[in-house]
C-alpha cells in the first residue's frame, strides 16, 4: 500500500490542466483495451481484496449458482455454444475508479477517500453480496446477488434504489468491458415483484445495439430457480474520454 501510494504521490503535483492534457493524448494513442490491460495490474494488486469471490456469509443458493458459473469452461444451461455460453468471473474490488490511463492517474479521485458504492459496507452479507461472470463473446453478463438487511426498503424486500443500483453496476460493468470508461446516460427500470430480503436473484444483462458512443444494454431479475419475474430494465451507456471525468 505504502509503495503504491509513493507511486501515486508522484503524480500528485499535476495540475488539472496539465493532467486533463496528458490523458486526452494518451487516450487517442492508445486503444480502450489496452488502456484498461494496462490498468489491470494495479487494479490486482495482491493487497486489494477481491469481493467477488466467496465469504462465510454466502448462502447455500449463492454458493450453488457461483459454483455452477465458475466452473471452468462451464456451459451455459440456456445454450448459446462455445463461443458465448462459457462463462467468466469478473473481479471486483472496492475502488472502481483507479483508472490508470497509459500509467497516469486520476490523482484527484485517487487522494480522496472515494469508495465503489456497492463495495462499501465492512460487514459481510450486510448489503451487496454479488458475483458477476460474462459469455466469451461478451454479449452476456449475468450477476448472483444475495441481498443483505441493510437493504430493506418496504418491510422484509429490498429497496428500489438499492435494486436500481445493482441494475446499474451490473450493465455498467458489462458495457465497460466492451469500452471503459463509460457513463449511465439513461436508466429505465419496471419492477414487476418484490425482491424478499436475504434471497438470492440473478441479474441477467444482454448487450443490444451498439451506435457509435452509445451503447443499449437490457436486464432482467429472476429468482435463483428462473420461476419469478422480478425487475427489467433498458439503460444507454455513452463512452466518455477521461477529460470528461476529470471535468468535475
Ligand atoms: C481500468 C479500468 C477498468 C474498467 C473496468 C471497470 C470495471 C467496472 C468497475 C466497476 C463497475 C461499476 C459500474 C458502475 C456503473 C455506474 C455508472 C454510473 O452510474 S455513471 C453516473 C450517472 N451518470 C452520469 O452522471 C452521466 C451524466 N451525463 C453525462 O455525463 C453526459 O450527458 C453523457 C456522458 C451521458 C453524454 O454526454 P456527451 O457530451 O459525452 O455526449 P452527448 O453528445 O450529449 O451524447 C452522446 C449520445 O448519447 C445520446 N444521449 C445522451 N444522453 C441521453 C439520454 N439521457 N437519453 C437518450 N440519449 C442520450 C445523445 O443524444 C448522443 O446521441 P447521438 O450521438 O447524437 O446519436
Amino acid at each position: 500500500m505504502a509503495k503504491s501510494l509513493g507511486h501515486f504521490s508522484s503524480l500528485v503535483s499535476f495540475t488539472k490542466t496539465q493532467l486533463s492534457r496528458q490523458c486526452a493524448r494518451l487516450f487517442f494513442r492508445t486503444s480502450v483495451r489496452r488502456t484498461v490491460m494496462r490498468a489491470v495490474p494495479s487494479i490486482l494488486s495482491p493487497k486489494a481484496r477481491d469481493f467477488s469471490l466467496p465469504n462465510p456469509s454466502w448462502g447455500d443458493e449463492m454458493m450453488r449458482l457461483y459454483n455452477h458459473y465458475n466452473q471452468q469452461g462451464g456451459v451455459d444451461p440456456e445454450g448459446g455454444g462455445e463461443q458465448g455460453g462459457r462463462w467468466t468471473r469478473l473481479p471486483s474490488y472496492n475502488r472502481s475508479l483507479k483508472y490508470a490511463i497509459g500509467g497516469v492517474y486520476l490523482s484527484k479521485i485517487i487522494q480522496s477517500k472515494a469508495r465503489l458504492f456497492t463495495r462499501n459496507i465492512q460487514q459481510a452479507g450486510a448489503a451487496f453480496e454479488y458475483v458477476v461472470f460474462y459469455t466469451n463473446d461478451k454479449q452476456r453478463c449475468v450477476c448472483v446477488l444475495q441481498a443483505g438487511h441493510l437493504l430493506e426498503g418496504p418491510p422484509g424486500h429490498v429497496h428500489g434504489g438499492a435494486i436500481a443500483t445493482m441494475i446499474d453496476t451490473v450493465t455498467g460493468s458489462h458495457a465497460s468491458l466492451l469500452c471503459a470508461p463509460v457513463m449511465t446516460a439513461n436508466l429505465n427500470v419496471n419492477y414487476r415483484s418484490p425482491i424478499p430480503l436475504g434471497s438470492t436473484v440473478l441479474i441477467e444483462s444482454t448487450l443490444g445495439e451498439q451506435e457509435g458512443r452509445k451503447m443499449f444494454v437490457s436486464c432482467k431479475i429472476s429468482s435463483s430457480d428462473g420461476s419469478k419475474l422480478h425487475t427489467e430494465a433498458t439503460a444507454l451507456f455513452v463512452s466518455v474520454g477521461v477529460s470528461h471525468l476529470l471535468r468535475g
